[in-house]
């Protein structure tokens, strides 16, 4: 099916204003994202910025659906154009951050528009989402950022304990045309099967994170100190085997479960951190 949505552009322009258009043209860099991304005969992909298809059609070989996703009407003609009687293709021409994703299990595999990386991620982790596994392109910034052995930011972390997050290798600039400046790199995603915090917590985790992380150098004693009495932070830190003047930056997302759970376990309600109104509104809008 294909969808137009109300700003779609003239057809038979050419040349497109969109940023991050950098094509894959290394059909092993297509064939190794496929391969690892593992993809079953019974299983839906969504392609995030499909482009002109690079990845669309060797995934629809392999799926039992793919959903090209591509907000530039030129590359979503070219997309038709090459469509020919595939019937397991569906183009979908919008936003990538304004689409609803599909309520049933599915898998992503994509080389993504690299300036809208966190809002694109933001949306894909969310608990609710029912995403499973995804190989994806990235800045090679960005995919250290989100699998740093440090911590310092809550979403990261908050991503992180729903899902394990892998850079797989870096991708240099010839690998796309036209070149980016940036180095890419391969991450692998994957649903973890006992989540560190469960989704049903997830807005309690957020505001723990989001305090815990407010100045990730503090020293976990003096971090916590509002949360924990110093008889529990004594138990915490024997539990979580670590120095009462680690930073906080440097526990690690097993040891925010064990926080987390201890604070479930032993911490009245009126002493846990709170989200705020505004940030909690803001995370209602990205879904
Ligand atoms: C890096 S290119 C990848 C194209 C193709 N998948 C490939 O690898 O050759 C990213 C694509 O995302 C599209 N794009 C940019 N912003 C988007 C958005 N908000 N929603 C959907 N697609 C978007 C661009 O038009 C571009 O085609």
């Amino acid at each position: 099916m294909f969808k137009k949505n109300k700003n779609h552009r003239d057809p038979l322009k050419t040349s497109s204003n969109f940023p991050s258009q950098n094509m894959i043209i290394s059909k092993r860099l297509i064939h190794d994202m496929i391969d690892l991304a593992r993809i079953h005969p019974h299983e839906t992909v969504l392609d995030i910025g499909a482009g002109a298809g690079a990845l669309t059609f060797p995934l629809a070989e392999k799926a039992a659906k793919v959903l090209a996703i591509e907000i530039d009407s030129v590359l979503i003609h070219k997309l038709l154009d090459k469509m020919g009687e595939r019937g397991n293709i569906e183009v979908k021409q919008c936003d990538f951050l304004e689409t609803s994703l599909p309520s049933k299990p599915f898998v992503v595999v994509a080389n993504i528009p690299y300036s809208i990386t966190t809002p694109i991620f933001g949306k894909l982790l969310h608990p609710a989402v029912p995403m499973q596994r995804a190989v994806i392109l990235v800045e090679k910034g960005a995919a250290k950022g989100f699998t740093s052995h440090s911590i310092r930011n809550p979403r990261i972390l908050n991503w992180r304990m729903q899902y394990e997050i892998r850079l797989v290798r870096t991708v240099s600039p010839d690998h796309f045309a036209p070149p980016p400046k940036v180095d890419s790199a391969i991450l692998s995603i994957r649903r973890r099967e006992q989540p560190l915090v469960s989704p049903q917590h997830h807005q309690m985790f957020s505001a723990l994170a989001t305090y815990g992380l407010r100045d990730p150098k503090l020293p976990l004693y003096a971090a916590l100190s509002e949360i924990f009495t110093p008889p529990q932070i004594a138990r915490l830190v024997k539990l979580l085997r670590v120095d009462r003047e680690l930073p906080m930056g440097q526990l690690n997302e097993e040891q925010w479960g064990t926080v987390f759970h201890t604070m479930l376990q032993h911490v009245p309600p009126y002493r846990r951190p709170q989200l705020r109104k505004d940030s909690r509104s803001k995370s209602k809008k990205r879904k």
